[in-house]
């Protein structure tokens, strides 16, 4: 993110100066920060007063700010005396910001010139320190006349081609960049052109003029938001049409805003908070804390079935475990084809990896226990087919994959992880009694594998990735991952409870489990 630096005049009604810099840059997504050189008492219709601070602060805040912050960008706007030029010159000078762009705030609306003599040679002799300069029509007529043309109004360009011969004229002379700009030309197009005498080219930016009164302040956002977007990428023309495709939009929204009756500000953040930049989104970690919170209830109830209790002290009769497992067996290899559905669907490498991975941890662990517990003396429990439960929760999960939603698939995916790897690590640390950690228990074997430092790895980065994509998710979408995570959760509940519950009573609670 670019640094964006502004030194320039405080507008009081936020339209132009330093209010319309930090909007600016902020919009186009840098980081602001403001050196005021004067302030002025000033609304829509006009300037009323101006009050200049003295010179020797204008220094203290410039180096306070060089003293400490890398500066990627600087634009320069109304520097409103000798004094004020000269010393902002000299930091530059010592300074040397990789970018620098130079609004010369040099004549008023009114027409009138806003700098005296001196002032004006000061900006002469700025000029060359500058990357680019962005004067409107009147100010390149004051740039273009020659410094000894005395008292002789300048001529301000009537054409497009007159303009452009005096942006010519500039850039040859200091030996910079400038940017035409045709915001006050007569017609119904307001072009710009970006003038490089030192490579003898012309790059013009056509575009219709937008019917609005909202002008006031254009240059000052135009050419902040460039020195933002030219730190960025270092494109002088690339900058440029982003900065005006930005401006343009900026300036059609800036009527509704109503803001004074005369020549009211642009919108800056119309097109951000068109496309959703208004709204926060949370961090993955308080998404994480949410939904785990909002399971609590079937955790509780998890916890608390005969199933789990008996399983914890060992008192789990052996055909409702072998059962158990026969669905487990059932449930992890459609687990596996969804998880390897998740990781076709991925949206980058580190995501198709995990959710293959697991994949294949899915199948290992349903081979392990046909070669394990439900090997030959598993008895008729394990030729069962899949039951009302098994299969509920095998559709969800099929059927999620089928919308091919990758973010709301995973969602779907995660209580598994979770859900055992908490129950495994409380079993593991006693919390459901002793007789769990006695290495003599009947299914002794088959609590370690839940307990399994790798299988918790797994699930922190299970959790990383559903709740990251959470977090970049719209509301609505998020919304839909967190109902296919409830709705698996509840699923999990079923499936612990379908061991010890009545045929009838388990396809029930199954039924009821809708996503
Ligand atoms: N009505 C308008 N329609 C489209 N673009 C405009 C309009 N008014 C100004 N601009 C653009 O705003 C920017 C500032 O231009 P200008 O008004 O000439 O400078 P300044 O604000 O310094 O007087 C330029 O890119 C110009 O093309
Ligand atoms: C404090 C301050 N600085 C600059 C201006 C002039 O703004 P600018 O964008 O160059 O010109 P308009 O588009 O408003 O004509 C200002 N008014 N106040």
């Amino acid at each position: 993110m670019a640094r964006v630096l502004s030194i320039a005049g405080s507008d009081p009604s936020g339209g132009a100066g330093i209010q319309a810099d930090l909007k600016s840059i902020s919009a186009v997504g840098g980081y602001g920060m403001a050196v005021i050189t004067a302030l002025t008492a000033q609304n829509t219709r006009g300037v009323r007063d101006v009050h200049v601070p003295p010179a020797s602060f204008l220094a203290a805040q410039l180096e306070a700010i060089s003293d400490d912050i890398t500066v990627d960008a600087v634009k320069l706007g109304m520097l409103a005396n000798a004094e004020v030029i000269r010393t902002v010159a000299g930091w530059l000078a010592r300074t040397r910001p990789p970018v620098v762009v130079l609004d010369p705030v040099m004549v008023a609306t009114s027409g009138d010139r806003l700098l005296d003599a001196d002032a004006e040679s000061a900006m002469r002799e700025l000029l060359p320190l500058a990357d680019l300069v962005t004067p409107n029509l009147s100010e390149l007529a004051v740039l273009a006349a020659s410094a000894d043309s005395g008292e002789a109004p300048p001529v301000v360009a009537a054409t497009w081609a007159e303009a452009i011969a005096q942006a010519e004229t500039v850039s040859a002379r200091y030996g910079v960049r400038v940017l035409a700009k045709g915001g006050h030309l007569a017609g119904d197009l307001a072009p710009d052109a970006l003038v490089d005498a030192g490579t003898a080219t012309i790059i013009d930016f056509g575009g219709e003029r937008i019917a609005t009164t909202a002008t006031h302040g254009t240059g000052c956002s135009l050419s902040s938001a460039i020195a933002t977007l030219v730190a960025e990428h270092g494109d002088w023309p690339a900058a440029i049409a982003e900065a005006r495709r930005w401006l343009r939009e900026s300036l059609r929204h800036g009527e509704a805003l109503g803001v004074g009756g005369g020549h009211g500000p642009i919108n800056h953040f119309a097109g951000l908070w068109a496309r959703g930049g208004i709204r926060t989104a949370p961090m993955p970690t308080e998404i994480e804390a949410e939904w785990w919170a909002d399971i609590a209830q079937v955790r509780r109830e998890i916890d608390e079935l005969p199933f789990i209790r008996g399983l914890a002290d060992g008192s789990l009769a052996r055909e409702p475990f072998l059962g158990y497992l026969t669905q487990d067996a059932h449930y992890l290899r459609d687990y596996a084809r969804v998880l390897a559905e998740a990781s076709r669907l991925a949206p980058d490498a580190a995501g198709q990896a995990f959710w293959a991975n697991s994949a294949h941890g899915s199948i290992i662990g349903e081979l392990e226990l046909h070669t394990g517990w439900l090997g030959p003396e598993a008895g008729t429990a394990a030729s069962a087919p899949p039951d009302a439960t098994t299969t509920a929760y095998l559709d969800h999960l099929l059927a999620t994959a089928q919308r091919g939603d990758h973010a709301v698939l995973i969602a779907a995916l995660l209580p598994c992880f979770w859900i055992y790897t908490d129950l495994g690590e409380r079993l593991a640390a006693g919390e459901f009694g002793e007789a769990a950690l006695d290495p003599a228990h009947p299914y002794a074997s088959w609590l370690a594998t839940y307990a399994d430092p790798g299988f918790a790895v797994a699930t922190r980065e299970a959790i990383g990735f559903v709740t990251r994509a959470a977090a970049g998710a719209s509301p609505e979408h998020r919304e839909r991952m967190h109902r296919a995570f409830v709705a698996s959760s509840r699923h999990e509940l079923a499936f612990f409870a379908a061991p010890l519950a009545a045929p009838a009573a388990a396809a029930t609670t199954a039924g009821a489990v809708t996503a």
